[in-house]
């Protein structure tokens, strides 16, 4: 049993000197495996008589007890030790300030849009949008633009082809309802549009809102009054407005419409190079050309139409002095306007 004693001082460093589970699992099958020490041990009892058999099977499994208690001992102290390191890499300070969750908000293009669709809508116009890739029939043909007028060159439009453009205003969209729809006709069409020249106060893609009505008897008169009312609702403000002729090809009469200057009051500042008045849109008695594109009879019908820039007027409402800056995606601009 000496032997023994000396077998099992011989596990006791070995299981203490396991420094994982793994090696400790070694040491394990080194002396309980089928080759193990104690399984050997335990093989050449067969050699002994019978009495001697019961004694020595007696210490040799005392001895094997004792081992597996050790070992066990240092499997839970391993467990114990790998669970502290976990519980040490995993911790999560509660105590720590939350992140917090920034809102998010509308982009002043955005906004705009929908103030001047919800004043129009007020009146009883309805909201309809239409293609941006468009065929030059539509964006150009039906609205009395001719073949070789400027508006229709490279230095304004993009093409895809000869036939195929990026849509250059909305007005298409108010031809392809009068082609799909009969009067009375009360719409705004607003959208992206594609422009060719940009500098420091022109963009290649800006947003526009044109509109249009179409009825029996519709008057200049009437024109004046839905844009001088949606304007001062745009600007709550009674602000002076002022009527200027003008031409497009697609209204006639035409003209161009001015705010007094919404920095100045009129006074003459740098805004408004002195003048005292902003154009912020444009409208017109619809051309009888453009009925006719459209089969409606301008004997019997009458109408008028406008167009604006959305983020001129948003310049001038929330005094943005940079086109650029609506473009850019830059927060601290933007969130001025959540
Ligand atoms: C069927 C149809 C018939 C007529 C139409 O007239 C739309 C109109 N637009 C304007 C105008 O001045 N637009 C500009 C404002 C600033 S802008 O965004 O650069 C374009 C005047 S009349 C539209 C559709």
């Amino acid at each position: 049993s000496d032997n023994l004693d000396e077998i099992l001082a011989q596990a006791t460093s070995s299981i203490s000197d396991a420094q994982d589970l793994n090696q400790l699992d070694q040491v394990r099958v080194h002396y309980l495996g089928k080759k193990g020490i104690f399984t050997l041990q335990m093989k050449e009892l067969g050699s002994l008589d019978p009495e001697r058999r019961r004694a020595v099977g007696q210490v040799i499994n005392q001895a094997k007890d004792r081992f597996q208690e050790q070992l066990q001992a240092r499997k839970d102290a391993l467990d114990n030790i790998e669970l502290e390191h976990r519980l040490a890499s995993e911790r999560i300070d509660v105590t720590l300030p939350g992140r917090g969750q920034s809102e998010g908000g509308l982009h002043p293009v955005t906004t705009t849009l929908r103030r001047i669709a919800k004043i129009f809508a007020s009146v009883g116009f309805s909201v309809v949008e239409g293609p941006e890739i468009e065929d030059d029939y539509h964006n150009f043909g039906a609205l009395n633009i001719p073949e070789h007028h400027p508006a229709r060159a490279m230095h304004d439009t993009f093409y895809f082809d000869a036939h195929t453009v990026l849509r250059t205003h909305t007005s298409p969209v108010q031809i392809r309802v009068m082609e799909s729809e009969k009067p009375p006709l009360k719409v705004i069409a607003p959208g992206r549009v594609y422009r060719c020249d940009s500098d420091i106060t022109h963009t290649p893609m800006f947003h526009q809102v044109e509109g249009f009505l179409v009825d029996t008897d519709v008057s200049f008169a009437d024109l004046k009054g839905v844009v001088y009312q949606f304007l001062r609702a745009f600007f709550e403000k009674d602000i002076q407005v002022r009527f200027r002729p003008s031409y497009f090809p697609f209204t006639e009469p035409s003209a161009e419409v001015d705010i007094e200057c919404v920095m100045c009051n009129g006074e003459g500042c740098r805004v408004c190079s002195q003048t005292g008045w902003l154009e912020v849109m444009g409208c017109g008695m619809i051309h009888p050309e453009v009925f006719k594109a459209v089969n409606i009879d301008s004997e019997s019908h009458s109408g008028f139409a406008f167009g604006m820039g959305v983020e001129r007027l948003a310049m001038l409402r929330y005094g943005i002095n940079d086109l650029r800056l609506f473009f850019e995606n830059d927060l601290k601009f933007l969130r001025q306007f959540h």
